[in-house]
């Protein structure tokens, strides 16, 4: 039975270290990386496999034992790699996703689809704390849907972003628009975040039922049918796109576009909408049709993946900087935000 898979903040994951003020260090094949936790928790995704030696406390020695797997799983190097291989086994992104703040239809209750709304004040506050929930984690690409309510999201979610970098909406609709949007300074596009808008990324279209208020069509049509319109994988609303449909677009703009950034290393955010989110998931997480049905995605709340040996690992949602503390970090993760504290301080 899947539920809203990502609503219990990672603090609740099964296993976490604690590593209060810790020294860290642990050997990678290529290099060390001496990491210093100061005072929060954080679930490092380590194994004894990938050469964790051992956490230093002030206090001691812990050192990593089987009850301590994370939720990551750890990525196991088959023998003789080449090079290249083990390097895009060994590369790890982390992929946020975000569903539009509330829109002023969802603040209706009409089914919007892809008509082009924008998000309500609470829209803008759901995605203002939205980023500061993701504000230390790296975000190198953002992709966005055509539809003004998931590019407002990802915009003001980057303002509370830590590392200031500005998100520059990319026009290359046609080759004009890509000329007269040249940016002539390598420094300043060194601070710049590309941001890609894909239709292929709209919500689901939703036919004849948008515009239509949610309440009124149940009561019109049925609260079962219109619940197997809005949740089935492969039943379309009338003259609509059933979810399959939808993740026809959506997944092979996934696969197509936004994988190769992740396998590259790059860090991406993609904010879009429910139904485009939940075909993205769908294939992420390996659900079935059946699944997905009860798969349910709030508005403005980020979701974390790790992308690491090719696989997708689910690390819920990360908790806001103001929370008890509990980060999942992977290493890296946990790199990047010290380098930000460093940076910032
Ligand atoms: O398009 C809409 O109406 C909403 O974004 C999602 O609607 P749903 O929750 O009915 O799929």
């Amino acid at each position: 039975m899947v539920t809203s898979v990502f609503h219990q903040p990672i603090g609740t994951a099964q296993s976490h270290q604690h590593l209060q003020n810790s020294d860290f260090r642990h050997e990678f094949g290529h290099a060390s990386v001496k990491l210093t936790f100061k005072g929060f928790k954080v679930e490092t995704g380590l194994s004894s496999r990938e050469g964790f030696s051992s956490c230093r406390r002030k206090f001691g020695v812990v050192q990593a034992s089987a009850s301590h797997t994370s939720v990551a799983q750890p990525v196991s190097y088959p023998p003789n790699n080449s090079t290249d291989e083990l390097r895009k086994k060994s590369s790890e992104a982390a992929l946020i996703l975000i569903r539009h703040g509330e829109s002023l239809w969802n603040e209706k209750n009409l089914f919007t689809g892809c008509v082009d709304v924008p998000l309500t004040k609470k829209g803008v506050e759901e995605a203002i704390e939205a980023g500061k929930r993701i504000s230390n984690i790296p975000v190198d690409m953002i992709y966005t849907s055509a539809l003004i309510r998931a590019q407002m999201t990802a915009m003001l979610a980057m303002t509370q972003h830590r590392r200031k970098k500005v998100p520059i909406i990319l026009h290359n609709e046609s080759e004009q628009a890509r000329e007269w949007s040249q940016i002539f300074s390598e420094d300043t596009k060194k601070q710049s975040i590309p941001v890609v808008t894909a239709w292929q990324l709209n919500e689901r279209m939703y036919g004849e039922l948008q515009g239509l208020n949610k309440q009124e069509t149940a009561d019109r049509f049925g609260k079962e049918k219109v619940h197997e319109w809005r949740r089935s994988y492969d039943i379309p609303p009338p003259n609509g796109e059933s979810l399959e449909m939808c993740a026809e677009r959506a997944v092979a703009y996934f696969k197509d576009h936004i994988e190769p950034q992740l396998l590259s290393g790059k860090n991406v955010m993609i904010a879009a909408h429910g139904n485009s989110l939940r075909s993205i998931i769908m294939y992420l997480d390996k659900l079935t049709s059946q699944e997905v049905i009860n798969l349910e995605l709030s508005t403005g709340i980020p979701m974390l993946y790790i992308f690491k040996g090719g696989k997708f690992i689910r690390r819920g949602s990360p908790a806001g900087p103001t929370e008890a503390g509990v980060y999942a970090y992977t290493r890296r993760l946990a790199l990047y935000r010290q380098k930000l504290d460093e940076m910032l301080h």
